[in-house]
């Protein structure tokens, strides 16, 4: 198996980091229960024909600190939000959206962020380009590449569509 780039997924607990990861790893079938601390996953990059390794964090309050630990042995970041999540959460993800991308070793870096604006298929969900708003992303602020796309865990093409978004930035630098 050939790794071309590894990457981090984070985003808050319940957001469908682990569900989608399995699902591009094909291993969806297997029950899903929220990560302890960390599981790892192969996902092939469609574009390159090589896989990605994805480290699926935790994204309980306990573990979100540990995060940064991998900042500097990641390549790029894959940032999980539930579209459906109540007001109080997009306050509270807010804030931790605009710790992450003024964290050091981030900025420093610059590494490519793909946002997946997850679970799609649900009705009372938020719209993309709202929450890309109510969130702050505004990817002028930041030298970070930023990929905005729409998913739903289940729902694969999508997902590798994303995923060849995020090879494409990796692989050509913002200038
Ligand atoms: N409707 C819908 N439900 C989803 C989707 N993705 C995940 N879920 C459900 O959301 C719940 C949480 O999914 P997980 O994949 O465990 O979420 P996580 O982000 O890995 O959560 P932590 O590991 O706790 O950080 C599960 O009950 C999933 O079945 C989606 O796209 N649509
Ligand atoms: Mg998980």
């Amino acid at each position: 198996m050939q790794v071309a780039f590894s990457a981090i997924c984070v985003g808050l607990d319940n957001a469908g980091k682990t569900s989608l990861l399995r699902t591009l790893s094909n291993s969806q079938r297997m029950e899903i229960f929220p990560t302890p601390t960390m599981e790892i996953h192969y996902v092939i990059c469609p574009k390159i024909g090589k896989y990605c390794l994805v480290y699926d964090m935790s994204g309980n309050g306990r573990h979100r600190s540990s995060w940064r630990i991998l900042y500097q042995d990641v390549q790029a970041m894959i940032y999980v939000i539930d579209t459906s999540d109540s007001e109080y959460r997009f306050h509270l993800q807010r804030h931790l959206i605009e710790e992450v991308l003024n964290d050091d070793l981030i900025k420093k870096s610059a590494i490519p962020i793909l946002f997946l604006f997850n679970k799609n298929d649900k009705k009372n969900r938020f719209n993309k380009d709202d929450l890309i708003k109510v969130l702050g992303l505004d990817s002028k602020k930041f030298k970070n590449k930023f990929i905005f796309k729409e998913t739903t865990s289940f729902e694969i093409s999508k997902l590798k569509e994303a995923i060849d978004n995020l090879t494409d930035a990796l692989f050509s630098k913002k200038q």
